[in-house]
């Protein structure tokens, strides 16, 4: 799997990443939201630069300029509901992109909230075949959701493609994904963290993405 590292380079990614790890400003939650939403907007950028093109000649005022568009229809999926603002930042770069939406939570086996199964409920998409599929979830921590979610989406179709976005992903979830996804998903990652706490939750990490965007849940 093809993984791009995306603070490697300096890019205002970074500043966003600090203020969304910043126990001191991640808890506004306008700022919260908005940060990751112009993370999915950058990492959006950084997609579009592989994808393929297709030439269009367009009528301008003064002549015809030869432009050029995505040539592919593009799908862009989140797993609700911390993916809800880094969708947000992916919509607002491809505009006319179709969408897919996925629920997935964890059950906990018992009162330690160690071991978990990841279940999904909801899923609404369109046809995905043979079109470019961009999954955005800002937290790999054990990968599981994202595994679940993207196995619940090729029940709608085969996309030709298949891009993983994430704002911060551990090294498990990394390497979790490496091996049970297949050759044509590329993963990009803004940051990646070496561990997982007993609750499987990314260290250093920023906390609970869903509650940190939206509030607590019981
Ligand atoms: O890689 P994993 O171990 O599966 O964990 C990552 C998942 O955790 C977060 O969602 P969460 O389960 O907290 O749900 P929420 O969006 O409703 O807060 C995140 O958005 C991922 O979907
Ligand atoms: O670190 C983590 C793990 C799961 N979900 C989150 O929001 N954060
Ligand atoms: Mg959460």
């Amino acid at each position: 799997m093809k993984t791009y590292y995306l603070d490697q380079k300096p890019s205002l990614i970074n500043k966003y990443l600090l203020e969304m790890r910043d126990v001191n400003i991640q808890n506004d939650r306008l700022r919260f939201r908005e940060n990751i939403v112009r993370t999915g907007e950058l990492v959006a950028y950084e997609i579009s630069k592989v994808l393929k093109y297709k030439e269009i000649e367009t009528q301008t005022p003064l002549g015809i300029a030869l432009c050029r568009k995505p040539a592919d229809t593009i799908v862009l999926s989140t797993i609700l509901r911390a993916g809800l603002p880094f969708h947000q930042g992916f919509l607002n770069m491809f505009d006319d992109a179709e969408n897919a939406f996925v629920s997935a939570y964890r059950e906990y086996d018992d009162d330690s909230h160690t071991d978990f199964h990841v279940y999904t409920e909801y899923i609404a998409s369109p046809c995905l075949d043979d079109k470019v599929l961009i999954i955005a979830d800002p937290m790999l921590a054990t990968g599981k959701s994202m595994e679940v979610g993207y196995r619940a989406l090729l029940k709608k179709g085969t996309p030709k493609e298949v891009h993983i976005a994430s704002v911060i992903a551990s090294t498990e979830a990394i390497e979790y994904l490496d091996q049970c996804m297949p050759d044509n998903v590329t993963l990009w990652v803004a940051s990646v963290d070496q561990k997982l706490n007993e609750h499987s939750y990314i260290v250093p990490g920023l906390g609970d993405a869903g509650d940190l965007a939206f509030g607590e849940k019981l």
